[in-house]
């Protein structure tokens, strides 16, 4: 079981404080939501946590441990197994579903027949077994979300950070990824959906309400 842990966090962009320092502990198997409206620092949190704000964009305050150890820099959060999955997807159109999956399993260095087995399984979790070979600009907005899920479940994440994951899905698929979500928080991650979807964050094991950066505890872990 992994551990995410942030003490007195802060994101701030030039005059704008986006996040207000925060704290926030995260065991492994459990599933926490941030909720907020448009504009409350939610991608602002998630970054943060992923340690994938570059200095320039924004000054960062606090400190993010997984595991206990502090985390310096997006390499080292990648290394200690903080995977992102942003708003908008972060995948390329011109690959296929499968291909979008695959492609960061070996570039991490898992052998070729081991990685096909976690594309396989991943977009069968995702309800995308059909779909592996279309390309994702072929797909629906709401399809390109569950392949970008399918692609961070294939990493294994000891830290998995949704970010508005579920905003594109009906209610069925909803239910679907929030259920997948708590199966890799099952496996040991520590796992956080960000959402403004009240009834997707009512899903989850703890919900921490952001309101122009300022974090409430609505439900605590
Ligand atoms: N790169 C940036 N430069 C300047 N200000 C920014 C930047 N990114 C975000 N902000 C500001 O920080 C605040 C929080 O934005 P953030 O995107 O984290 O909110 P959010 O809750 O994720 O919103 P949404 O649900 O619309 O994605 C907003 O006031 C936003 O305008």
């Amino acid at each position: 079981m992994s551990e995410l842990r942030a003490v007195g966090l802060s994101v701030t962009y030039g005059d704008t404080v986006a996040v207000h320092p925060l704290d926030l502990r995260v065991p492994g198997g459990r599933l926490l939501s941030v909720t907020g409206p448009s504009g409350a620092g939610k991608s602002s949190l998630l970054w943060a946590l992923a340690g994938a704000i570059r200095p320039a964009a924004a000054t960062v305050r606090g400190t993010v441990c997984v595991d206990g150890s502090v985390l310096e820099d997006r390499e080292g959060a990648a290394r200690a197994g903080v995977v992102l999955v942003p708003q908008g997807n972060g995948l390329g159109g011109a690959l296929t579903a499968e291909e979008s999956v695959l492609v960061p399993l070996l570039a991490l260095g898992v052998p070729a027949r081991e990685a096909l087995a976690r594309v396989d399984d991943s977009l069968t979790r995702v309800g995308l077994a059909e779909s592996g070979r279309h390309l994702v600009d072929q797909l629906s907005g709401g399809q390109q979300q569950r392949v970008a899920l399918a692609r961070a479940f294939a990493l294994r994440p000891a830290v998995l950070l949704a970010d508005e994951s579920t905003s594109d899905l009906d209610a069925e698929n909803r239910g679907r990824m929030i259920a997948a979500l708590r199966e890799e928080a099952a496996r040991g991650a520590s796992v956080v959906l960000a959402t403004h979807d009240l009834e997707a964050a009512a899903e989850t094991d703890a919900t921490l309400a952001l309101d122009e950066g300022v974090a409430t505890w609505v439900r605590t872990l």
